[in-house]
């Protein structure tokens, strides 16, 4: 049975050193049991703030990044290296100082990569390198944990409200008509998202208030359908809460 936490902490930097701080544990153990750690990476402002503050991290001298797989959750279909991609920005912020396994480093394809300009064949192509890091039989590999961002409109990943990418149930999506810039994304679906051990939703300021509110009080976006198999956790900081219902 899956559990859902809320947990709210006084502002963005604090959330940021404490998503930091849980993420580098988190990898720790999954090393200690599995040997490896699969994590997916979001994009968006909160989630560079959490990749600089494990850089800071004394703990994070205690992983061994050679043994991580890194996986986005979604990408901006750009040229490789443009800053607006959530590889190049995850990149700066933390991975470019790492002693990580390149072959274990899965960014989502570029629109100046094999595939062009065609977002449907570049989303095909993620999903074939998703599958050859599934166990035989499985499509898609292990996530330990699956980090989300959530949008002002209640999005997470490139997955719209009322959008048609919402019903896509394949492993991945090309997003077209992307209501925020740019228009063409790449994305893990929802039943990917829904297949990883721990999803964290980590969302901070005023302006995700509204969305998060309403998702925690049953109301229908798609960060209402970004769960975990184990566990759903939401990690925000208070202004961010500030419409969260409290608990009985
Ligand atoms: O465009 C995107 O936005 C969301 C949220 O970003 P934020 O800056 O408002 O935190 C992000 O989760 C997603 O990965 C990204 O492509």
């Amino acid at each position: 049975m899956s559990e859902t936490v809320v947990v709210v902490v006084p502002d963005a930097d604090i959330l940021a050193s404490t998503v930091a701080a849980r993420l580098a544990i988190k990898i720790i153990d999954a090393q200690a049991v599995h040997g490896s750690a699969s994590v997916v990476l979001t994009g968006g402002r909160v989630a560079a703030k959490v990749l600089r503050a494990v850089r800071e991290l004394p703990a994070s001298a205690a992983i061994d990044w050679s043994r991580v797989d890194l996986w986005w959750g979604d990408e901006r279909y750009l040229p490789s290296g443009d800053p607006d991609r959530n590889e190049t920005q995850a990149r700066d912020a933390l991975l470019d100082k790492l002693p990580l396994d390149p072959a274990r480093v899965h960014a989502m394809p570029a629109s100046d990569g094999p595939d062009g300009t065609d977002a449907v064949a570049a989303a095909a192509r993620y999903a074939s390198e998703l599958a050859a890091a599934a166990e035989p039989g499985a499509t898609l590999p292990r996530f330990d944990v699956l980090m989300l961002g959530v949008g002002e409109d209640g999005h997470v990943a490139s997955l719209f409200p009322n959008h048609p990418v919402l019903q896509q149930t394949g492993p991945t999506a090309a997003t077209f008509d992307s209501p925020k810039p740019p228009p063409v994304r790449v994305t893990l679906t929802l039943p990917t998202i829904q297949s990883a051990d721990e999803v964290w939703l980590i969302a901070a300021g005023p302006d995700k208030a509204a969305p998060i509110g309403t998702v925690l009080s049953g109301g229908n976006l798609p960060a209402a359908n970004a769960s975990g198999v184990q566990k759903t956790l939401w990690l925000l900081d208070q202004a961010a809460a500030a419409n969260v219902p409290t608990r009985a």
